[in-house]
């Protein structure tokens, strides 16, 4: 073991002899930490399914358990909603002192007069503590409902980010990007305003039937004898609209996916110019989210119209009995002025009411949808297992590999395939096209499990390895280099384990390494010049250098080419091989070419055809075999006119 210093960086490095045998590897592995957080590669969990339309308490519970990190705004926020309500009762029954004393002024005015300011007196002081409650009571839940949805947003983010590749193939981005923002904000407000509003007219409503009783149980019978009848109603329509706002939802998402697909492939649209047909597709997406709608504000209105008429029943059952009860002197016109306003009280609360329990289904209904999220799995998880403390040599193999891929399980891609691949050597894998060239990366990255067989790096299955590990020393150039709208220097940092780390000299030394200096240089803004959405602001060839710097910043062992230079012209592809040659040094390298300026220099040329290797060998003895694989290869690919010429 020796102590190696590299580009500012110190390795505990332990060489393994290419010879040295299994004992010896297996006691180099060991040293190796497990992480405590170490989870295998699981089967693959079942999905949960979607919830069915039933608040259950388990259902409610979960959703509520989202509000505890706002347990003491939420509380200051119920002690203000209290006092607020309770001065809002008050109203009813002030107004009924106020108008008894009224009534009673024929007798002594002065006195009355004097009653009567004292008692408005005091209300006004009864009112502004209402409103500076009022004021209290919607900031605070307000506030912790943008907190709710903030913290739900962070906390489904990071689970999406954490699922393997296989999980993001089967779901299109629209549908993320519903549940992130859509149903995650129906479950803030749920928990927010909805249940402020909610817990206000449950108060109002308990109150106000007190209240009621009070003054005269046998009014207040007669005036809430509506109320269980609708309450009935209010639990059938709940579970309608649950099961509705979930299909609501789910077609949202669909028509979403729609728009998020072809905004971000503007350019194919426009290429074929097909934004007529593009505007139709989103029109007939969104043409059945509206048919949804329609259904659900049917049911709305309905219940909406129900809940408004109970509310009238009760004003005018009061008002008809009560009238009785003033003319047989059993009831003053006072207090059968406050009873009046109490029972409208009750069925503006109820209306009030029942908005809440719509408003609550539904977010019962999009909590499900993000449970489905936040409780899965993943089956190959983004950090744990060994982390080695050396850098690895390069040494893979690919061992009887099975493979499907998890959207198209029905397809086998590899059956009993070997390949192997010795330390700091280059070996190029050409096939037809479908014939698994890029499966290979893929599995080499672990971003997929094959089904059995193992990849071993150095000796050890990479599914024991922690991943993060293993994509940190896996540098990547792809065909189409993907670059997020940021700067060139912080795409080159991407690849980074440390941005904060590397120093300006790492920068300009990579980016030179990459064939990236000279033309950053030209930039105005050099190194900080933006690429725009995926990079669109530069050149292939552009994007390709600065993804190869952005792979060669973390200095890693083993390189992945995916046909890194067939998509550019000559003088592209020039400076692209110039710059793939000078960082191939020193590396394992697995490339996926298409062209005979990248593999004439390969160790070995491996020949895929159909999940198999055909042919395997150097570039001029493949070239000899009369009527081989890369011969026939040669002449219908992209090679072709380049085999007259060697
Ligand atoms: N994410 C995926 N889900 C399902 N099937 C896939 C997926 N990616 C690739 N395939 C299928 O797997 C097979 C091998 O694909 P792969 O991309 O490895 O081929 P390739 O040799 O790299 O092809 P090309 O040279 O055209 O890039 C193809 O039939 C392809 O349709």
């Amino acid at each position: 073991m020796a102590q190696k210093v590299s580009q500012n960086k110190t390795y505990i490095a332990v060489n393994i002899p290419e010879n040295s045998n299994k004992a010896v590897r297996k006691s180099f592995w060991s040293v190796f930490k497990r992480d405590a957080s170490t989870k295998k590669s699981k089967e693959a969990p079942k999905e949960v399914a979607p919830a069915t339309p039933r608040i259950n308490k388990a259902d409610l519970a979960r959703l509520l358990s989202l509000a505890k990190p706002e347990k003491w705004k939420l509380f200051g926020a119920i002690c203000f909603l209290l006092v607020s309500s309770t001065v809002t009762m008050s109203i009813p029954f002030s107004l009924g002192k106020v108008l008894d004393i009224i009534y009673s002024s024929s007798e002594n005015s002065d006195e009355a007069r004097a009653k009567l300011n004292k008692v408005c007196g005091v209300l006004l002081c009864v009112f502004v503590l209402g409103a500076i409650c009022n004021f209290g009571r919607v900031y605070l839940m307000s506030v912790s409902g943008y907190r709710m949805t903030q913290a739900l947003r962070k906390r489904v983010f990071s689970t999406i980010m954490k699922q393997e590749q296989g999980w993001f193939d089967k779901r299109s981005t629209g549908e993320l990007v519903n549940r992130l923002s859509a149903d995650t904000q129906i479950v803030g407000n749920a928990l927010s305003s909805n249940i402020s509003d909610g817990l206000r007219s449950i108060v109002m409503v308990c109150a106000g039937t007190g209240m009621m009783f009070y003054m005269s149980a046998e009014l207040a019978l007669v005036g809430l004898a509506i109320v269980p009848p609708v309450a009935i109603i209010a639990v059938i329509y709940g579970r309608f609209l649950r099961g509705i706002s979930r299909k609501v939802q789910d077609s949202l998402a669909g028509a979403t996916s729609v728009a998020e697909e072809r905004i971000a492939n503007i350019r194919t649209v426009k290429t074929f110019s097909q934004e007529p047909r593009e505007v139709d597709s989103y029109a007939n997406a969104i043409k059945e989210v509206l048919g949804l709608s329609y259904r659900e504000a049917k049911a709305r209105a309905i219940f909406y119209g129900l809940t408004g008429f109970s509310g009238h029943v009760i004003i005018i059952s009061v008002l008809y009995y009560g009238g009785v009860m003033v003319s047989s002197n059993t009831i003053t016109v006072g207090n059968l002025s406050s009873f009046l306003l109490y029972a409208a009280y009750i069925g503006v609360s109820l209306g009030t009411f029942s908005n809440f329990y719509s408003e609550l289904n539904k977010s019962i209904g999009a909590a499900a949808r993000i449970w489905e999220i936040i409780d899965r799995e993943p089956i190959i998880p983004m950090k744990g297992g060994l982390v080695p403390i050396a850098p690895p040599e390069g040494h893979i193999q690919f061992n009887d590999i099975q493979f499907s891929y998890p959207a198209r399980d029905d397809v086998r891609i590899f059956e009993n395939f070997k390949l192997e691949i010795s330390p700091g050597k280059m070996v190029a894998v050409v096939g037809p096209s479908g014939s698994g060239k890029s499966t290979l990366a893929a599995l080499l990255l672990r971003l997929y499990d094959p089904a059995k067989g193992q990849v071993l790096l150095d000796g050890q299955d990479i599914k024991e390895i922690d991943p993060s590990w293993l994509r940190r020393h896996v540098g990547t150039v792809s065909q189409e280099p993907v670059l997020f709208s940021c700067s060139i220097r912080d795409n080159i940092l991407y690849g980074a384990d440390d941005p904060s780390k590397v120093t300006e000299d790492e920068l300009v030394q990579v980016a030179k390494e990459a064939n990236v200096y000279e033309f950053v240089q030209q930039l105005p803004d050099g190194f900080d010049t933006l690429v725009g959405e995926r990079g669109v602001m530069l050149s292939g060839g552009q994007k390709q250098r600065i993804a190869i710097a952005r792979a060669l910043i973390k200095d890693p062992k083993i390189l992945l080419l995916d046909e890194a230079t067939s998509a550019l012209d000559a003088q592209s592809e020039h400076l692209v091989q110039e710059a793939l040659e000078r960082i191939m040094k020193g590396r394992t390298v697995l490339t996926i070419a298409h062209r005979l300026s990248t593999i004439q220099n390969a160790d070995t040329i491996a020949v895929l055809r159909d999940g198999h290797i055909v042919e395997q060998g150097k570039y001029q003895d493949l070239l000899n075999i009369k009527k081989g694989a890369f011969r026939e290869l040669m002449k219908h690919q992209t090679f072709q006119g380049n085999i007259e010429k060697t």
